[in-house]
């Protein structure tokens, strides 16, 4: 890789790299895997933001999409299918680097010292979150009227990590719970009212926002952004959202600590929401589902370098497991949309099952995340 502090543009394969008036921007380039995130991507991106961080240069860092047709669909799965499936036969030492370095990339995101704006235009779900929701105190997250937000994890027999667990249970009421095990996706309006996003802008209105970040003065980005959003905010209500809307009957179902509980509480609803939410429910793998709610509650008054610790452990006994490559066959491989998942309901899911994908597969010393604080 160049020296990006050097260089106002650089094409790597999937991602435009360019620097302009002080805008250092990442962007995504891979339309036609919605822009999923290859373990080269991931180190392209590590590099230039880690550069950025002290380069003078580089007043604010943006990512955003070079097609309409995503912001990005998350991590890969068709790799991590390829290689999990190598795996099983001897071990993967790319998927390890993978996760390891997705992680990281999230954590590093997270304690980002520059605005990191994200401009999360369509669809954005799994890994193409843990860039944008893992960012902190600097962070402008823009939505439009085609953005549609998940963790998807438990439809491929995942749980969702890119700091999932952090977010997530950091979110208002029992939102993230219900999304997490759900899987759900969002709207603009949705992630404004959950605190999944800051402003919304038209997707036709992106061009001149970009130009407008080209010329901001004193790097008063985040002011910049919020006065081009403002003659928008009339088009999109967050008080009318889905989730608004129903945040009773979430917050009500979802908040039990343990699954057959939340499936209990909403089989006695009559209402269609509650309906479809359990319908939703009982076709995400059943193990994952319950694997998802532990992690979850744990991560609450966890800081974001343990949960991405607990969640590189978790990642690693999930492909010990296999539940997740049954998932991505269904839902890319085959396309046959029928998981076979193990076991094959929720009433078989005991404890015992649960408790492995929390034992570290490494003594703390060798944790490959240990040096993130
Ligand atoms: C550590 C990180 C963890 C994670 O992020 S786990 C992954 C979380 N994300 C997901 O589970 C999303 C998986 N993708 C989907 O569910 C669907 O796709 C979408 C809802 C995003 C879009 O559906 P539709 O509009 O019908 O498009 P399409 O035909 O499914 O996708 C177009 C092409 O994009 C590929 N693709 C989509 N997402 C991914 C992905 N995450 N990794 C690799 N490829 C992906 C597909 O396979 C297909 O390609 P082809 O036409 O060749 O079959």
């Amino acid at each position: 890789m160049p020296n990006l502090t050097q260089q106002t543009s650089y094409m790597p394969a999937d991602i435009r790299i360019t620097i302009d008036h002080g805008l250092g921007c990442l962007t995504l380039d891979r339309p036609q895997a919605m822009n999923s995130l290859s373990l080269d991507m991931i180190r392209t991106m590590s590099q230039a933001l880690s550069a950025w961080r002290t380069d003078e240069n580089v007043h604010a860092a943006l990512i955003n999409s070079s097609t309409p047709k995503a912001f990005c669909a998350g991590g890969d799965i068709r790799f991590f299918y390829d290689v999990g499936i190598a795996g099983l036969r001897g071990g993967s030492a790319l998927l390890e680097d993978f996760f390891t370095e997705e992680y990281a990339l999230n954590h590093l995101i997270h304690h980002y010292p520059k605005p990191y704006i994200a401009l999360m235009d369509g669809i954005v779900m799994g890994g193409g979150m843990g860039i944008t929701q893992s960012s902190a105190a600097a962070r402008i997250r823009i939505v439009t009227e085609r953005t549609r937000m998940a963790m998807p994890e438990v439809n491929i027999g995942l749980f969702p990590d890119v700091g999932g667990g952090y977010f997530l249970s950091r979110l208002p009421g029992q939102i993230g719970t219900y999304l997490g095990l759900t899987g759900e996706i969002a709207g603009a309006a949705d992630a404004l009212y959950a605190d999944l996003a800051d402003v919304f802008i038209p997707r036709k209105e992106l061009p001149a926002l970009l130009t407008l970040l080209a010329s901001v003065k004193d790097r008063q980005y985040r002011q910049a952004i919020d006065e081009f959003a403002a003659p928008f905010a009339e088009q999109i209500d967050p008080a009318n959202s889905v989730l608004a809307r129903q945040r009773d009957l979430i917050d009500r179902h979802f908040s039990h600590d343990n699954v057959a509980a939340i499936v209990e509480s909403l089989k006695q609803d009559d209402d269609p929401f509650a309906k479809k939410t359990l319908d939703s429910l009982l076709q995400r793998s059943p193990l994952m589902v319950c694997v998802s709610l532990e992690q979850i509650r744990r991560s609450a008054n966890m800081e974001l370098a343990d949960c991405l610790r607990l969640e590189r452990t978790m990642v690693r006994r999930c492909f010990e497991h296999g539940e997740v490559l049954e998932g991505i066959r269904a839902l890319v491989i085959d396309k046959d949309h029928a998981p076979q998942w193990r076991p094959a309901s929720l009433a078989e899911v005991s404890q015992e099952m649960i408790a492995p994908f929390f034992e570290s597969a490494w003594p703390a010393y060798a944790h490959p995340l240990r040096e993130l604080d």
